[in-house]
């Protein structure tokens, strides 16, 4: 084979395809598919990846690779196939396909320089940022605001280029190790012949004679509590010798995690398990939805598949929710399979998740537990595939590539021939409605372990506090539910959704939201032309004065921040001790983990926080939760605004109560009538599901249709609109007549970085040639994407419709 197929890292649209590139003498043999490659392109060099080799190809005068960047394959086959398919699903470039499924450190890093080809003057705003040097960083031209249209003339007569340097930002860390370098009976000698004031040096030889394999030359010096400078002697006279050898960067110490054994099965997790281990039995693919209410030991279901799957040589992948893969999540995986484990984690150094990568390359681990991207894990036998709270749309890469992670862990269940489990409380809309109708198969757990009730849950009207003259974010309730558990040195958890921040207008006094008319759709407040639109369909409201239910004139924002709340605790309750966790307080490296430890050692009496609270956590004294603004989802401008709030009231709720000590749950609202305010009170997903669906079913929202997002942006608005209602057209007249494409309605967040951002949004229930057509409308605005500053994004399975 003499001629290699290559992807090349240019994304953009004329080079998504593959190049052939003739195998120089002495590469020959060594490349491999997977592999990546320094290719020239043009007058630059840049970084490929080897798709495929062969001895034909339908172009004379090849180019010959340049070099090699790997020893071994960092893609294997599987992934080369499911890159192919990913970037046809969700219409982006190969190179970004294969990209997203490497650790950050593999992506190649370009140093892109502008060199001077000419003394010759050039137009006097390129010659005052080349200030008489001969070379300089692009990033130095971008950052200075140089223009384009000079350079790109420039370059066309030859006076300036573009010089591309590619740099592998790869690092193995080295360690100095010491051995002995002498038989033990000869450092025996030695250590008879020492003087008597050699201590140290005694001790050492005493520890080589006894362990004669080679120690981390820093663990032996903590070990002996010695200094280098005994060892140096010894190291000298050549009795020990010393070299360097590549470690692993090891974040999760195993030692640190005691052993854990399989529990007995309940009925019910029995009755879940059995149809995955016969599916594993009969190396069989099929994915199943696991409904089990919080706290029902869904774990030990997974955690007892995959031992199955490792008994049978297997591998497993399982994805958790970034935010909830704390340490005692990871504790859990760690302490069944100890370092047959991987973690990858983004909390991780860019080092750190390379290291964990390569175990898995090297199959070293059995087991990868990690966050959406773990769905790539290079593993060649999968046995199942695992992903927890399914219904977080975390599991969305809300960039290039577009995909899902569920999605991505189905279609390498098929090649793998094994079972995907889906495992949530509060599954998604889109997979209960599957289960239903039998594409996935069901399991439930509706107990809790030990038969725990759920925790009972008090709703609070806000709007009864308003009129009680009570203007504290602290309904009464609560107040007194706190001071009770204050009292009895018991914990609590209290929660504040801070997203939807102030996009939202409510009254105070009756709670009523503005709604879009055509969308059942809250209304976005627009600060510039002090309105309110809807984003979807592009309607549009003066602001009002006064309550349109109630005429009342406390019409307002609404939205309140975490710091903002552990202030007013403070002041009203000084006895309490508060930890608060957001993102402010979470960003140093293991402070997540410093912060949960403290509160599980009962140096705090309440963990205040967003999100990253909601999930995961089991804390046996947490005997309160409190949601002190449960509308601050509900009225986010999306048609999964209920569902995410059920399923976020649910999971909150699921923290309390989950051993011996009952449970409650306080939920702050304006609109306690809500179903799904509602429905979560009463733990009822059955009746939210049915409710819910008829909703979707009447506005034409997912699983009934089927949204595609378009969004563009420019720096220039007249243009942005003028484009987007082009594409509104186009698609209208390429696509069926019953497909509706809504639009062109400026995005939630209108101007971002000065771009302003238009969308338009296709709903359908069958559009076999939609891809096809959107791949003409791009491939229509090409040249202005490139050359004009024009971009349009398009997500055809859109969770943030902002
Ligand atoms: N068969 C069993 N026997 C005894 N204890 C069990 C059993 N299965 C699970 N548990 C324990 O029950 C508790 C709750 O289980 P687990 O956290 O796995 O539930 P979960 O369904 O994953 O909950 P959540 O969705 O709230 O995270 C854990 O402390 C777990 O160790
Ligand atoms: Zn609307
Ligand atoms: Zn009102």
């Amino acid at each position: 084979m003499n001629i290699a197929k290559v992807v090349v890292d240019v994304p953009a649209s004329q080079t998504n395809r593959i190049f052939d590139y003739k195998i120089p003498e002495n590469f020959q043999g060594s490349v491999k598919k997977g592999m990546r490659v320094i290719v020239p392109f043009g007058p630059r060099k840049i970084m490929g990846f080897v798709l495929e080799l062969t001895n034909h190809s339908d172009f004379d005068r090849l180019r010959f690779i340049d070099d090699l960047m790997d020893v071994t394959p960092v893609l294997t086959e599987e992934l080369i196939n499911l890159g192919k398919w990913l970037s046809e699903e969700t219409l982006s470039y190969y190179i970004s396909a294969f990209q997203v499924m490497l650790p950050q450190v593999l992506k190649a890093k370009y140093k892109k320089e502008l060199q001077r080809l000419t003394e010759e003057e050039l137009p006097e705003i390129l010659e005052i940022i080349f200030a008489n040097r001969d070379v300089i960083p692009y990033e130095e031209f971008v950052s200075r605001d140089g223009s384009f249209y000079h350079l790109q003339k420039a370059i066309d007569q030859g006076l300036i280029e573009v010089s591309y340097q590619v740099h592998s930002r790869e690092t193995f860390k080295k360690e100095t190790m010491i051995a002995p370098n002498r038989e033990s009976f000869l450092l025996d000698e030695e250590l008879a012949n020492l003087p008597k004031q050699a201590i140290k040096q005694a001790e050492i030889l005493s520890y080589f004679i006894e362990h004669p394999q080679a120690i981390l030359q820093k663990e032996l010096l903590s070990l002996l509590d010695t200094s280098r400078s005994s060892l140096k002697v010894l190291l000298e006279r050549k009795l020990l010798r010393e070299y360097k050898e590549e470690v692993y960067r090891n974040p999760y110490k195993e030692d640190k995690y005691p052993k854990t054994t399989p529990l007995q099965l309940t009925e019910q997790q029995e009755n879940s398990i059995k149809p995955i281990l016969s599916t594993i039995e009969k190396k069989s693919h099929q994915v199943f939805l696991l409904h089990g209410v919080t706290g029902s030991g869904k774990t030990e279901v997974y955690l007892q598949s995959i031992q199955e799957v490792i008994k049978k040589g297997k591998e497993a992948i399982v994805l958790v929710p970034e935010i909830a893969l704390t340490p005692q999540m990871v504790e859990r995986f760690k302490g069944r399979f100890g370092s047959e484990v991987a973690v990858l984690h983004s909390a991780l150094s860019a080092g750190e998740k390379f290291d964990e990568w390569r175990k898995i390359q090297r199959k070293q681990v059995k087991v990868v537990v990690g966050a959406r991207s773990a769905i790539f894990a290079p593993l060649e036998n999968i046995g199942i595939i695992i992903i927890d709270e399914e219904h977080e749309t975390s599991y969305k890469q809300e960039d290039h590539p577009r995909y899902h992670a569920r999605d991505v862990a189905i279609f390498r269940g098929e090649q793998h021939n094994c079972p995907v489990v889906l495992g949530s409380a509060t599954p998604a809309l889109e997979s209960f409605a599957r289960a239903q109708k039998g594409v996935y198969q069901l399991l439930t757990i509706s107990k809790r372990m030990n038969n725990a009730v759920m925790p009972k849950v008090k709703l609070v009207d806000m709007r009864e506090e308003l009129h009680a003259g009570n203007r504290t974010m602290f309904s009464r309730q609560l107040m007194k539910d706190i001071e009770e558990r204050l009292k009895r040195k018991e914990q609590m958890v209290l929660f504040l959704n801070r997203r939807g921040y102030s996009t939202f207008v409510m009254c105070r006094d009756c709670g009523h939201v503005i709604e879009c008319p055509h969308c059942d759709i809250t209304l976005t407040y627009h600060r510039s032309k002090n309105s309110l639109k809807c984003h979807y369909c592009g309607h549009e409201d003066d602001m009002p004065t006064k309550c349109p239910s109630c005429e009342s004139d406390t019409i307002r924002f609404f939205g309140t921040g975490t710091q903002k709340v552990e202030e007013a605790l403070n002041k009203l309750m000084p006895e309490a001790r508060v930890i608060r966790m957001d993102v402010d307080t979470t960003t140093r490296k293991g402070s997540h983990e410093k912060l949960l430890n403290q509160f599980a050692n009962h140096e705090a009496d309440i963990l205040l926080g967003t999100q990253m609270i909601a999930k995961g956590l089991d804390f046996p004294n947490v005997t309160l939760v409190g949601v002190l603004a449960a509308d601050a989802l509900l009225n986010l401008p999306d048609f999964r605004a209920a569902e995410k709030t059920f399923q976020l009231l649910t999971q909150v709720s699921g923290r309390a109560g989950r051993h011996l000590l009952p449970g409650e749950v306080v939920v702050q609202t304006y609109t306690p009538e809500h179903y799904s305010v509602q429905l979560a009170s009463e733990y009822d997903y059955d009746s939210f599901f049915q409710k819910e669906m008829e909703i979707r079913k009447t506005f034409q929202y997912p699983p009934y249709f089927f949204l595609t997002l378009i969004t563009v942006s420019h720096p220039n608005q007249v243009k942005v609109i003028e484009v987007t209602k082009t594409i509104t057209k186009l698609l209208n007249k390429h696509l069926s007549s019953q497909t509706r494409i809504l639009g062109p309605t400026p995005s939630a967040l209108t101007r971002i970085k000065d771009r302003y951002r238009y969308q338009c949004m296709i709903k359908y229930k069958n559009e076999p040639n939609q891809r096809k057509v959107i791949k003409k409308v791009l491939s229509f605005y090409q040249k202005e994407i490139q050359k004009n500053d024009l971009l349009i994004s398009v997500d055809l399975q859109p969770y943030q419709l902002m």
